[in-house]
C-alpha cells in the first residue's frame, strides 16, 4: 500500500482508510471491509444464528468469505457440560457446511491461535467475537472484540461501520529492572489511567521498551488494551514482527507504511520511564486497582494460575520454570499451569517442564481458557484467594463472588507458589 495521504495518519486513520477505500480521520464513521473475522465456542452460536436470520429470505445462505473466518473452540474445552458440546456440534456443522476453517477442541485460546497459525498481518482489520481480540494490535493490525450480532453481519456482508477512534499513545523508554515484565508494565499503565482511561480509542504502545520486547511479551500489553477500555492496543510492526510472520506466512512482506506518521494527532500521550518499575500486582476486584508488590507482599494464596492468552505462552511458562527450579509449590497452594495452545504446549513438554511441574506438585492441563473467565475448571471457592497471570479480576471473575483474585506477572505468580503469599520475585 503506497501513502497516498493528504493529512498526517495514525496507524488506525491508515488502517480505516484502506478498509473503508476513502482517506479518513480520527471520529469520522466508516462502513469498513473485514480482513478476517473470528469467532469461538461461547460466542459462535448466537452469531450463527443471527446469521442465519439475516439470510432467512435468501436462497443460498452463505457466509461472505469462508476463506476470511475462524472458528476457534476454547473456553468449554474439552467439552464441560453437555451445553458445551452441543455447541460445539452447531459449530462443526456450521464450519464444515461453510467450507471454514475450525480449530477444534485441542488448538488453543483464540487469541494465541491466530497469531500462531498466521491469521494476523500488519494493516489488517480484525474483528472477533471476544474482547480481548485486541491482542492482535501486537502485530500491526487493527483489531477489535465485536458482539454476536456484529458478527452475524459481518459472517453476511464482510463489513461493519465504525467509528474511526482517536488515538492515545503509551511510550515506554528504558530497560526493565529483572524479574519484571511487560505484564508488570501494562498493568501499570492500566492503573495510571484506569478501566475506562482509553474509552473507544486506538491505544498506541510505542518506545524503546517496546521496541525491544519479544512478541510473546508485545502480546501481554495489547491483550489487556481492552481492561483500559481501549478499543485495540497497537504496537507498529518491525523486524521483531516481521521475523515472527516469516515463519508463519511464506508470502509475508514487510510494509513499513503500517505506522503512524511522525505528525499524526494524538488524543493524549503517557510516557514512562521503566528503569525503576517494581513488579505489579492488580488487587481484588478491579484492574486498575494496580500497587507494586511490595504493597501485598505476605497475603495468603489458595491458587495460582499461570495460563490464558495474557501470560499462557511458553516463555511466560519457561520464567515459572526457572525461577521454581526443583523446589517444590508451597504446602495447601495449588498451582495449576495451562499453556495458551498446542504448540506452546508442546515446547513446555519438549523442554522437560511437565515432568518438572508434576514433581513440584503443580499440575499441567491442555490448552484452553481454563479457570479465567470462571468456566469449565480450577474455580476458586467462597473466600479463597487466587493469584492469577490472566487478565481479569472482577468479583467472581474466576468462580465465586466471595473469592478474590489478584494478577500478576508469571514471575510473581511463580514466586508466589512457592511460597504460598503474594511474593516478590526480586527477593526468590
Ligand atoms: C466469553 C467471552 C465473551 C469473553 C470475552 O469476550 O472477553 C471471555 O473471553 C472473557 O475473557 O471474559
Ligand atoms: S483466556 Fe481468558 S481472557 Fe483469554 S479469551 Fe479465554 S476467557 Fe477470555
Amino acid at each position: 500500500m503506497s501513502n497516498t495521504n493528504d493529512h498526517p495518519m495514525t496507524i488506525s486513520e491508515k488502517i480505516f482508510s484502506k478498509a473503508s477505500g476513502k482517506t479518513v480521520k480520527a471520529g469520522d464513521f466508516v462502513l469498513a471491509n473485514i480482513d478476517r473475522a473470528m469467532t469461538h465456542d461461547i460466542t459462535g452460536p448466537l452469531a450463527v444464528d443471527g446469521f442465519y436470520d439475516i439470510m432467512r429470505d435468501k436462497e443460498e445462505k452463505k457466509v461472505w468469505d469462508p476463506s476470511k473466518i475462524v472458528i476457534v473452540f476454547d473456553h468449554q474445552v474439552p467439552a464441560d457440560s453437555l451445553n458445551a458440546s452441543a455447541n460445539h456440534i452447531m459449530l462443526r456443522k456450521f464450519a464444515k457446511e461453510q467450507g471454514i476453517l475450525n480449530y477444534d477442541v485441542y488448538e488453543g485460546v483464540c487469541h494465541q491461535v491466530m497469531p500462531e497459525m498466521g491469521h494476523v498481518r500488519p494493516g489488517d482489520l480484525i474483528v472477533g467475537s471476544d474482547s480481548h481480540t485486541c491482542a492482535y494490535g501486537s502485530l500491526g493490525a487493527f483489531s477489535t472484540g465485536v458482539g454476536s450480532t456484529d458478527m452475524a453481519a459481518v459472517f453476511a456482508s464482510g463489513k461493519l461501520w465504525f467509528r474511526v477512534p482517536e488515538t492515545i499513545r503509551f511510550e515506554a523508554n528504558g530497560k526493565l529492572p529483572k524479574h519484571v515484565y511487560s505484564k508488570d508494565l501494562i498493568l501499570h499503565m492500566i492503573g495510571d489511567v484506569g478501566a475506562e482511561g482509553a474509552r473507544y480509542m486506538a491505544a498506541e504502545y510505542a518506545g524503546s521498551t517496546i521496541e525491544g520486547l519479544t512478541m510473546s511479551e508485545r502480546m501481554t500489553i495489547s491483550n489487556m488494551a481492552i481492561e483500559m477500555g481501549g478499543k485495540a492496543g497497537i504496537i507498529e510492526a518491525d523486524k521483531t514482527t516481521e521475523a515472527y510472520l516469516k515463519e508463519r506466512i511464506p508470502d509475508y512482506e514487510f510494509d513499513p507504511y503500517w505506522k503512524s506518521d511522525e505528525d499524526a494527532e494524538y488524543a493524549e500521550f503517557h510516557d514512562y520511564d521503566v528503569s525503576d518499575l517494581e513488579p505489579q500486582v492488580a488487587c481484588p476486584h478491579n484492574v486498575d486497582n494496580v500497587k507494586p508488590v511490595s504493597e501485598v507482599e505476605g497475603t495468603k494464596v489458595d491458587q495460582v494460575f499461570v495460563g490464558s492468552c495474557t501470560n499462557g505462552r511458553f516463555e511466560d511458562i519457561k520464567i515459572v520454570a526457572e525461577m521454581m527450579g526443583d523446589e517444590p509449590v508451597a504446602k495447601d497452594v495449588r498451582l495449576l499451569i495451562i499453556p495458551a495452545s498446542r504448540t506452546e504446549y508442546m515446547k513446555v513438554l519438549r523442554a522437560g517442564y511437565v515432568e518438572q511441574f508434576m514433581e513440584a506438585g503443580a499440575i499441567v492441563e491442555s490448552p484452553c481458557c481454563g479457570p479465567c473467565m470462571g468456566g469449565s475448571f480450577g474455580l476458586l471457592g467462597d473466600g479463597e484467594v487466587g493469584l492469577a497471570t490472566s487478565n481479569r479480576n472482577f468479583r467472581g471473575r474466576e468462580g465465586s463472588p466471595e473469592s478474590f483474585v489478584y494478577l500478576s506477572s508469571p514471575a510473581t505468580a511463580a514466586a508466589s507458589a512457592l511460597t504460598g503469599v503474594i511474593t516478590d520475585p526480586r527477593n526468590i
